[in-house]
């Protein structure tokens, strides 16, 4: 939080100080003034040409040196510092327009401490112990100001220095959710309605792509374009952006009375104009920190981006005692969530070769934290992605990682592209093996590496997901492992030409193994932090040429690895779109792999689960010949080919016909274990919350699936409900299921497209996923 004075207090002050001037230390006053001017120039960037070239994180970092330089010095604190304005003044080329209440910034608290220091002045200044809290999610946006006289919308501004503002009437009259009239009953002589306008996340690449194509600058980021979109001199342009407002404070007024913002809200929300869905007022400080928590959380099930909480005292005759300063409200305080997106540089774009051959570009950036963890490797899915979102190798970019979302670039910062920048090209063959590539049909984005069988890369990952936790779950079986196995330095067979041999390795075909360390999100060697250099690596022996304790440990593993249930083998063959859901299906009908291979399309398509795209692609895999050839192998080896019907399968079926969920992490099942109990007792396990689901079972951090669970009142079971429910059937675990009180949450459908948006699916996340 920038401390600062009062703007009444300022003026005595600064006359006050001014005999000391002098003693300010020569560098703070040079850092000082070299602060205030970066500063300066990142809001005219920022809010004027919509397009700042650093991230809000780092420019919050710069303001709070200058706040703290000022604390530190009192001296510098004058009226013309950044600290003690909402803006400075700019020449635009829009008409200046006044508001007839002041529109102000925000106080920000980064931290709990700062939080709590704000309700304690709140609370000593307030004069009374009947106050509430509102809070309200911060909207990534651009705010405006909407004056309706007699219920017509009359101007619309920008903030601008919070006295004048740009008038953006004709724009903001595009954007559908603003009433141009407002309807509903007594509708007021005078209301100044003020709120954020905001670009979705999900259109925001479908923009890029149109301005690239268009041969003009794309944004760096969805609050960019949302601003930049608004500050169009032509509102046939602004019209064709997909902007949408959330009302969040009313200005100047006449004709009516308010007591409360949140009630103020609900006489905004009867004349038709867009509230916000998620505001909740609270008690106290604890109340505060609960709604924060919960959108730390669930940050990501909201309609649009936001980067913190606002918290503003609910009482307007409060408000007014605690008065403003020349920059904010002191009634409100703005918290910041960590920052999901950072710039970086992106210093290459590799193509990585996935598990069915697909070859997917993905930046390699310098290295970044973002969200708690360091990134240095972002997807760009395929190269018309690449081209339409503008970015070039060498370009600053911002960088989004979202909760467990894999990281990705969101648009380049055009204004600080470096001569040397140039555009990808994709390559025309197999980066690992060097066949040309081709895409599988005519008018396929992707393309693939089509040396199916001993491409390395697509060798590699192939194993390595047989050998993973979806499939084999083979202990001591790695992604070193996988390429130590397939494309070893030494010697120059590798002892896996493709997966037929896997169950027959020896400890002596492992021994003589040297091999590049490589590192699982790039497929690149990893490099030796000291030195730099490669890893290479004797992976299987130890200096005396002895077995390592490891190598001895995944061959016994591999061993036990041949009898994992049959659904897992199939889901380890790689069958294209074959899956773990698909491959249980299967296994379930057909009982053992050759009478999937005997059955006809028809009648694998007609398999609950299935449907004619995997049947099709059963069918193409079972024609290949080496693909026969793996399967003779591994018979021959003792791998499990066929299964009988459980007894449990047969027995009784208590939750047959229901449909249950499962969220989060629980503790005594994992994720598939909880899928196998459910469905040897009859119950279907789906990836999404409907009105049709019978349970949702919540383990530690849940996600979307849990809010939609309350949203739509199904019942939610803890661990021991889950259990209830597993042996005493539904009614028992009805009784000890939850639908708890109901937490700010978001709408249906954004909580679904959050979902899908999120990779909210239980499945895990890759640098080169594929289908
Ligand atoms: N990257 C850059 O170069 C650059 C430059 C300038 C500013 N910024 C960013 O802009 C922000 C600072 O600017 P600021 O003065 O607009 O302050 P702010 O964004 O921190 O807070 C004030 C603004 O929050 C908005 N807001 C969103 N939801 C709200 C709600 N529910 N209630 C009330 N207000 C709400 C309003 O528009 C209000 O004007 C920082 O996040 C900063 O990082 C970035
Ligand atoms: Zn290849």
């Amino acid at each position: 939080m920038v401390n600062r004075e009062d703007e009444t207090v300022a003026g005595e002050q600064r006359s006050e100080n001014s005999e000391h001037a002098l003693q300010v230390p020569a560098a703070a006053r040079e850092r000082h003034a070299l602060l205030a001017e970066q500063i300066e120039e990142h809001r005219f960037r920022y809010y004027v040409n919509s397009q700042p070239i650093v991230s809000d994180g780092e420019f919050d970092r710069l303001f709070r040196e200058l706040g703290q330089l000022e604390e530190d010095h009192p001296e510098l604190r004058t009226p013309d510092s950044p600290t003690q304005q909402v803006e400075r003044a700019y020449e635009t080329e829009f008409t200046a327009v006044q508001h007839r209440e002041r529109m102000l910034s925000l106080d920000n608290a980064f931290d709990d401490e700062e939080l709590a220091a704000w309700a304690e002045r709140v609370a000593k200044d307030v004069g009374t112990p009947d106050y509430h809290f509102l809070c309200e999610l911060k909207v990534d946006g651009l705010a405006v100001n909407l004056t309706y006289e007699h219920g017509r919308l009359t101007r619309a501004a920008t903030r601008g220095n919070g006295r004048v503002g740009d008038d953006i009437t004709s724009n903001v009259r595009t954007i559908a959710e603003i009433p141009h009239r407002l309807t509903g009953e007594n509708v007021p002589e005078l209301v100044e309605i003020r709120g954020e306008v905001y670009f979705p996340m999900e259109a925001f690449q479908e923009l890029n792509a149109r301005l690239v194509e268009a041969g003009e600058k794309p944004f760096a980021n969805p609050r960019n374009a949302a601003a930049g979109s608004l500050r169009q001199k032509d509102p046939k342009i602004t019209a064709t952006r997909p902007l949408h407002m959330v009302v969040h404070g009313i200005g100047a007024r006449e004709g009516f009375g308010i007591d409360c913002l949140s009630h103020a809200y609900e006489l905004l929300r009867g004349w038709g104009l867009p509230t916000a869905q998620h505001n909740k007022v609270v008690q106290d400080v604890a109340g505060v920190r609960e709604f924060i928590a919960y959108f730390g959380e669930h940050r990501h099930s909201v309609e649009h981006e936001i980067d913190g909480v606002v918290v503003k005292l609910d009482e307007i005759p409060l408000q007014g005692r605690l008065g403003s300063t020349s920059r904010a409200p002191r009634w409100a305080i703005a918290w910041k969530y960590a920052p999901e997106e950072v710039n970086t540089k992106l210093v290459n774009i590799r193509v990585g070769v996935g598990r069915t051959g697909r070859v997917t570009p993905y930046a390699q950036v310098e290295p970044v934290t973002v969200a708690g963890s360091e990134v240095e490797f972002a997807t760009l899915h395929n190269q018309d992605v690449v081209k339409s979102k503008g970015v070039w190798i060498g370009d600053t970019v911002v960088l989004r990682k979202a909760g467990d979302v894999i990281p990705e670039i969101l648009g380049p910062v055009i204004d600080l592209r470096p001569e040397d920048a140039y555009e990808f090209v994709m390559p025309a063959e197999c980066p690992e093996c060097g066949t040309e590539l081709k895409a599988m049909k005519e008018g396929d984005i992707d393309l693939r590496c089509p040396n199916a069988r001993t491409c390395p890369a697509q060798l590699r990952e192939r194993l390595f997901y047989l050998a993973g936790r979806k499939c084999l779950d083979i202990e001591n079986f790695g992604y070193v492992a996988a390429a130590a196995l397939t494309k070893p330095l030494e010697p120059a067979t590798p002892p896996l030409v493709d997966e037929g041999d896997l169950f027959d390795l020896t400890i002596d075909q492992l021994l003589p193994i040297r091999a590049y360390v490589l590192d699982p999100d790039s497929g690149l060697p990893k490099r030796d932090p000291k030195t730099g250099e490669e890893k290479i690596a004797q992976v299987f022996a130890n200096k005396e040429g002895e077995p390592k304790r490891n190598a001895l440990a995944m061959l016994k593993h591999i061993d036990e690895a041949k009898s994992r249930p049959l659904a897992r083998i199939i889901t380890g063959l790689s069958i294209r779109h074959v899956g773990p859901v698909a491959a249980e299906a299967l296994a379930r009908e057909f009982r053992s792999i050759d009478a999937i291979d005997a059955a006809t399309e028809e009648e694998l398509a007609a398999v609950e689960g299935v449907g004619p795209i995997i049947a099709g692609s059963l069918k193409e895999w079972f024609a290949v010949d080496w693909h026969r050839e793996i399967l003779r192998k591994w018979r021959a080896a003792g791998v499990r080919t066929e299964e009988e019907a459980t007894g449990e399968d047969e027995g009784p079926r208590p939750l047959e016909g229901l449909t249950v969920v499962v969220t989060g992490t629980l503790e005594r099942y994992t994720r598939d274990g909880a899928k196998e109990a459910l469905q040897t007792r009859g119950a279907k396990v789906t990836g999404s919350v409907s009105k049709k689901t019978a349970f949702v079972v919540v383990g530690e951090n849940p996600g979307s699936k849990h809010d939609k669970a309350v949203q739509l009142k199904v019942p939610v079971l803890d661990e021991d409900g889950f259990t209830v429910l597993l042996e005493q059937g539904p009614d028992a675990a009805r009784e000890t299921a939850t639908t708890p009180e109901e937490p700010p949450v978001a709408g249906e459908e954004t909580a679904a497209a959050a979902e899908v948006a999120a990779g909210v699916t239980g499945e895990e996340t890759e640098i080169t996923p594929e289908e």
